[in-house]
This record gives C-alpha cells, structure tokens and sequence, in this order.
C-alpha cells in the first residue's frame, strides 16, 4: 500500500515520520509533493521518501492521498488533482474548516475521511478527532485507525460538527498551552528563577499535573482544593486568577477559534460551486 501527501509542510511532516517510526509505510511507499523544488529536494534527502513538485504526479501514486495544504488554497488544489483521483482511493484531509460536503464535491469523490491532529505528532504524541463518510469500508477505516494511532491517539466521530469543534479545542489547543508554559517561565524569571531552571519547574509541574489529573480520576475542582491550603498562597494567587477571566478569556478564546473554523468552512463552500 502507497501513500501521498498534497502538500508537505509541518504536518504532513509530522505525519511522514510517525507512520516511517510505527514501520506503517516504508519510506519508499511515501510521496510528498511540494510548491517549491528545493524543499523537496531537502524532504527527500533527510527523510527518503518519493517528492515531486507536481500534485497530479503526487496523487496517481498513493491508494491513500492526504491533503495538507493550507485550507485557503484547497479549491485551487482540487481542480488540479480532481481528474487524476481514483475510485479506489482514499482521501484524508487534515485541512481546517473545510468540510466533508465540500472535499467530495470539489474533488468528485465519496470515500472521504476527515481529521483533525495537532502538532505533538510530532513527537507521536498527538491528539486526532476524525470522521468518515459512508463509502469508506471497515478495512479502510482500520488503516486510518493505525496511520492516526501512530502519531499519538484517536478518537473517531460519527458526526462531523465534533470534528469542527477539536480544531479549536484540540488542534488548536498545543497554542494556549504553550502561551500558559510561556508565560509561567516568564513569571518565574520575574521572580528570580534563570529561564532554564524556571522553564523545568513549569514544565515538569505541568507534566505531573496532567498525569495526576488523568491517573487519579477526580475532578480538577478537587485536585485544585488539594493544592490550596486555608489561608495559603494558593488561594491567593487563584484569586487573581479568578479577578483576571482566567476562565473566561479562555473559554472565549476556545469559542473564538470554533467561530473562525465555521467561518472558513463557510467561505470554503461558497468558493468553488
Ligand atoms: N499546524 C497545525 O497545528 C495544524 C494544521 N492543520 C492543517 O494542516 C494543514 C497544513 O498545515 P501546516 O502543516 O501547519 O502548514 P504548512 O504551511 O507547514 O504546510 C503546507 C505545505 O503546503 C505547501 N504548499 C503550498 N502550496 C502548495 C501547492 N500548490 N501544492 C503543494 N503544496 C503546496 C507549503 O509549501 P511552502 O511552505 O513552500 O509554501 C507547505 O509546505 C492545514 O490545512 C491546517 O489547517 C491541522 C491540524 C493542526
Ligand atoms: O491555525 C490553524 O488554522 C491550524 C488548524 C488547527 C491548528 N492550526
């Protein structure tokens, strides 16, 4: 079985390399293709697998056809590789906002399944919400259950409308931890901490919390009141917490994200007829 990739940029990337590590692809079964002939010139020499520059060339190799160009070029994209897409093939699209209605009718095709990764792929350590159209048969899905599974884990969504709401909540999310990891460095260097030692504070705290969270089953409530001692610091700083919106810009920051992804879905309908 061959796979291709449209559009060989991080994530695409992420993915190369996850499915060459869980030993799902041989290098040689891979073809990325690219915009410019430098990179895949690079790509080629660093991870060994098929590039070209040409998309068309890209999609008459694979049984398994990933999209992963930007959202925003995807119409352009489409009508350059629509005539060359087989029956048999499946396409998977990582691409935001755009829909299962949209990807079949732009590329005349029904087997269809759509994801949303995040970046921690990248260490295979990812999060995908992913869905399926009809046509897709068992033994596909399987294999789309292995190529997600070997970038970290997966969850799979009879309806696509969760799809849409794991871009803001999860593939979105690697961002607003990274700003929370950035900023508690930078509060411990205010204090006094070098940046180094602050950043292992933060980051092992943060790892431990997480698995404490996830292993001890409770509520976050209850793993919170653990931590705050009756008139401690605790209470004092999630005080601020509290007078800030912590919650609340966060939580309209999640929203805001989800109202962008309808957004280009919209947008991504209206083009292309
Ligand atoms: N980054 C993330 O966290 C996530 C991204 N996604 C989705 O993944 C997709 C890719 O995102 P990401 O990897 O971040 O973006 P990148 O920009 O890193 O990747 C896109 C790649 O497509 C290449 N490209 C541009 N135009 C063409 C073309 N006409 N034909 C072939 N290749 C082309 C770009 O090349 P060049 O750089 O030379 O322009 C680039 O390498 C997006 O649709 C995004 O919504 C989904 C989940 C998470
Ligand atoms: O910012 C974006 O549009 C992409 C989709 C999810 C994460 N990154």
């Amino acid at each position: 079985m061959k796979i291709s990739f449209i559009g060989t940029g991080t994530m695409a990337t992420a993915m190369i390399k996850s499915i060459i590590d869980a030993g799902i692809f041989a290098p040689s079964d891979i073809m990325g293709s690219f915009h410019r002939e430098k990179k895949a010139l690079e790509v080629r020499d660093t991870l060994h697998i098929n590039t070209t520059i040409s998309n068309s060339e890209a999609v008459k190799f694979g049984d398994i056809v990933v999209l992963s160009v930007k959202p925003q070029i995807f119409e352009s994209v489409a009508n350059e590789i629509k005539d060359y897409i087989r029956d048999s093939q499946l396409i998977i699209s990582i691409m935001a906002g755009i829909d299962v209605e949209t990807l079949q009718r732009n590329l005349l095709h029904k087997k269809v399944v759509r994801c949303m990764p995040n970046t921690p792929a990248q260490i295979r350590q990812g999060m995908t919400v992913w869905t399926a159209t009809k046509e897709v048969e068992d033994t596909e899905k399987n294999i789309v259950k292995q190529i997600l599974s070997s970038m970290g884990s997966e969850m799979y969504v009879e309806d696509e409308v969760y799809v849409d709401m794991a871009t803001a909540l999860s593939g979105t999310g690697p961002a607003y931890v990274f700003l929370f990891l950035e900023s508690l460095v930078n509060a411990g260097v205010h204090l006094g901490f070098s940046r180094r030692d602050a950043m292992e504070l933060v980051y092992k705290t943060t790892l431990g919390s997480v698995l404490f969270a996830m292993q001890s089953g409770k509520h976050t409530a209850e793993l919170r009141d653990m931590v705050t001692s009756p008139g401690g610091t605790t209470a004092d700083a999630l005080y601020e917490l509290e007078k800030g919106g912590f919650r609340t810009v966060l939580e309209k920051a999640v929203y805001s994200a989800y109202k962008r992804t309808l957004y280009l879905k919209e947008l991504n309908k209206k083009k292309g007829g």
